[in-house]
């Protein structure tokens, strides 16, 4: 894919990480390239590297090989305060599961330096600003990260599933307003998701990851065409992604096959705890 330097926003050349030196690469060899105003779509089975290329990306961890260029410079050496990084960690944080209220949570993270933009997502969230973080739901609270996460204006948005536990309509008006924000401010936004219904329209761009390595890299117009149509009454991004990862997993083989270990292998390894677990089941279970 073409692009002048100056429409660039995010930029990865050969990009490969490990979690650790005897671990594999969780990824190879990733060059790729999301203009500005760009709205990119990870696609890719469990496992396949979609997290650990918006971490990366974030800043929150460093590369092994090769190089990350974001707004003009390294995301991990440089900090950048337009990259916003939204993962599905926050609403697992004891904190924002306390008795606090959502206006003083909004408020702390400068809400009143964009009140406007801060008056349309809690709009467009539909928050009730008499929520306490303690007494709503998971979809409320995803809500809330999300207002707070977009109420400074970002130059590059990095969605790692923060969408799953939203209602369709929360959802929709939510990739809506992202639509607007590439196309008034030419903000750039990357999104992994394992779903792809209602979403055929949004993205500009897909890269689709297996094992680490990309496999499809392009123009969404290019990457689903019209000549898969849909039989069960799924958009054809859906069925493009399914048969995307049915393929990938034909490739991969069965689990067994990878030198992964044997049910028997583990047990014996695991014999000496193994107790431990029965029994924690047994209590649990009340046998
Ligand atoms: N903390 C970790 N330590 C070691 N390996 C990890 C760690 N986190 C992820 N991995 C491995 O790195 C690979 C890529 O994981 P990653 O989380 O990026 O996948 P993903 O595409 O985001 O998957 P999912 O769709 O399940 O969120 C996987 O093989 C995974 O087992």
């Amino acid at each position: 894919m073409s692009s002048s330097s100056n429409d660039l926003c995010v930029h990865t050349d050969h990009l490969s990480y490990s979690f650790a030196p005897n671990l594999p690469l969780s990824l190879h060899d990733v060059s790729v390239k999301f203009p500005k105003g760009s709205r990119t779509l990870l696609v890719g089975a469990n496992g396949a590297g979609k997290s650990t290329l918006l971490k990366l990306l974030a800043g929150k961890t460093i590369a092994n090989a090769g190089k990350i260029t974001v707004n003009g410079s390294d995301p991990f050496r440089e900090t950048n305060s337009g990259i916003i990084y939204l993962g599905t960690e926050w609403v697992t944080n004891p904190v924002v599961h306390r008795d606090m209220d959502v206006v003083r949570l909004i408020a702390s993270i400068g809400g009143d330096l964009y009140p406007e933009r801060r008056d349309k997502l809690i709009k467009m969230l539909d928050i009730d600003l008499r929520w306490r973080m303690h007494a709503v739901s998971d979809g409320e609270r995803r809500r809330v990260q999300l207002c707070m996460g977009l109420i400074r204006p970002f130059e590059v948005l990095l969605l790692d599933e923060v969408t799953v536990d939203l209602d369709v309509l929360a959802r929709y008006s939510l990739l809506e307003f992202l639509r607007e924000e590439t196309q008034s401010r030419n903000a750039t936004i990357v999104y992994a998701t394992h779903i792809f219904d209602g979403i055929g329209d949004w993205p500009t761009q897909l890269v689709h990851l297996s094992l680490g390595r990309i496999v499809h890299y392009g123009p969404i117009s290019e990457l689903v065409d019209s000549s898969i149509v849909s039989q069960k009454g799924n958009s054809r991004l859906l069925e493009v992604c399914l048969y995307w990862l049915q393929q990938d997993r034909k490739l991969r083989g069965d689990r067994g096959q990878e030198n992964r270990a044997t049910w028997d292998d583990v047990k014996e390894h695991l014999n000496v705890g193994i107790n431990v677990f029965t029994d924690y089941f047994k209590r649990s279970r009340g046998l």
